[in-house]
């Protein structure tokens, strides 16, 4: 058995970053950005009122001063002339500030009659401009790889580009085996069940930015899980789940090393997921994960979430975890890394009583896994632990 650091390390070496591909600012959103977005112009370019007013001269701004109203600047329509001594110009938020006029008084501070204004006692402090290039300027970036967020497509937008070049979303193929499995919505004879991995982590590798392709499920035959693993063939990783354990119908493994698995490790000191094999299959990354379905998803979090990453060119690096305090004592750790379900409380973080990796009720109320390192000495409450939230 190898660490889990080990493994995620051998996992990097399996997989490099994909090609580019370029997606409208409409589609940017969650892709990753693979080349810096250049700004095509300075925000704002020009100087502009921050609020609805008048520009005046900023030194004769004072409650009393009256001045004489000479043009309006309206957003997209800007006062062409020129502010001299005494004078103002009506002005709305997002208009360029008429050249000599260094301030702007915003209008609950004025009375107007006809067109003239006076200013109001107890005036703000102004200047209620924004400068040129406030913002960004020219050449100003957004540096890749960065996964995009609704800001970033706002930010790329205002620095002109409806295009964005970003990293090809990894197609993954997931198999799922066993005879016992049947499709959500089909009827299972008296011992068999309804397939749920294979639903659970599309939904987790698609909300990490591949895509994700379910199979039909592999039967417990080498000659069906041969099928399943040509199908696979043009994806660019190939994910099993399922029959990664030593019992007689366990046949991934097998069949993977028919068909010339170049097998970089097999067996992982975690809890759950310790049967997880990985390798090359025809120069596709290969990672065959335990079939329990808790099993499954932990080893998605813990494995196929960073390597989704990697792949989209983002740091090749774990999940980030926290710290959390202890809501309740916890026995001493076994040899694997423990990936406990846990939910984070007021008191703390709580894993639940029961940590059986076959139960995904268990594991949709949970919102963290507590990570107890391996041998980990028993724990107090109030003590601190690791948590990755998931
Ligand atoms: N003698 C030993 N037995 C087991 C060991 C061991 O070391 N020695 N390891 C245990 C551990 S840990 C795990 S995890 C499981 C993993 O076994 P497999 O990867 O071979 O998984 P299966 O046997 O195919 O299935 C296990 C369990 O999960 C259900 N399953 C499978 N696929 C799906 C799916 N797509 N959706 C929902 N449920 C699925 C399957 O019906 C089984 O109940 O092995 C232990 N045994
Ligand atoms: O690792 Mo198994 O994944 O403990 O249930």
């Amino acid at each position: 058995m190898i660490s889990v650091e080990a493994a995620l390390s051998g996992l990097f070496g399996l997989v490099s970053p994909l090609g580019t591909e370029q997606v409208a600012l409409t589609r940017a959103n969650g892709r990753v950005l693979a080349e810096d977005v250049i700004a095509r112009r300075d925000q704002p370019p020009f100087a502009g009122s921050a609020m609805d007013g008048y520009a005046v001269i900023a030194a004769e701004a004072r409650p009393g001063a009256r001045f004489r109203v000479i043009g309006e600047s309206a957003a997209g329509a800007r006062f062409a002339g020129r502010v001299s001594p005494g004078e103002a110009v009506r002005i709305f938020t997002g208009a360029p500030v008429p050249e000599g006029a260094d301030r702007v008084v915003i209008q609950e501070d004025v009375e107007a009659a006809g067109d003239m204004i006076t200013l109001t006692e107890g005036l703000d402090e102004g200047p209620h401009i924004r400068p040129a290039g406030g913002d960004f300027r020219i050449g100003d970036r957004i540096a890749a790889p960065r996964r995009l967020t609704p800001a970033d497509v706002a930010l790329a937008a205002s620095m002109n580009h409806p295009v964005l070049t970003v990293t090809r979303r990894p197609a993954v193929a997931l198999i799922s085996t066993g005879d016992e499995l049947v499709m959500p919505g089909e009827t299972p004879g008296p011992d068999q069940i309804v397939a749920s991995n294979t639903f659970g982590l599309k939904a987790l590798l698609d909300a990490e930015g591949a895509e994700a392709r379910i199979l039909p499920a592999a039967r417990d035959t080498e000659a069906s899980l041969r099928m399943a693993f040509e199908l696979a063939g043009s994806a660019d990783l190939i994910v099993t789940i399922g029959g990664a354990s030593v019992g007689d119908h366990d046949l991934v493994g097998k069949v993977a090393a028919d068909l010339g698995l170049d097998r970089a490790f097999w067996k992982v000191a975690m809890r759950p997921g310790k049967p997880l094999m990985a390798g090359k299959l025809g120069g596709v990354p290969m990672i065959g994960l335990p079939g329990n379905p808790v099993s499954a998803m932990v080893c998605g979090h813990v494995f196929l979430r960073p390597v989704i990453r990697a792949m989209l060119g983002l740091p090749a690096r774990a999940l980030e975890t926290a710290s959390a305090r202890l809501a309740a004592p916890l026995a001493a750790n076994g040899p694997r890394t423990h990936y406990m379900r846990a939910e984070m409380t007021p008191e703390g973080i709580r894993p639940f009583s029961s940590q059986d990796s076959a139960l995904l009720s268990v594991l949709s109320r949970a919102d963290t896994f507590l990570v107890r390192p391996p041998d980990a000495p028993a724990a107090a409450a109030g003590e601190t632990v690791a948590c990755l939230h998931i």
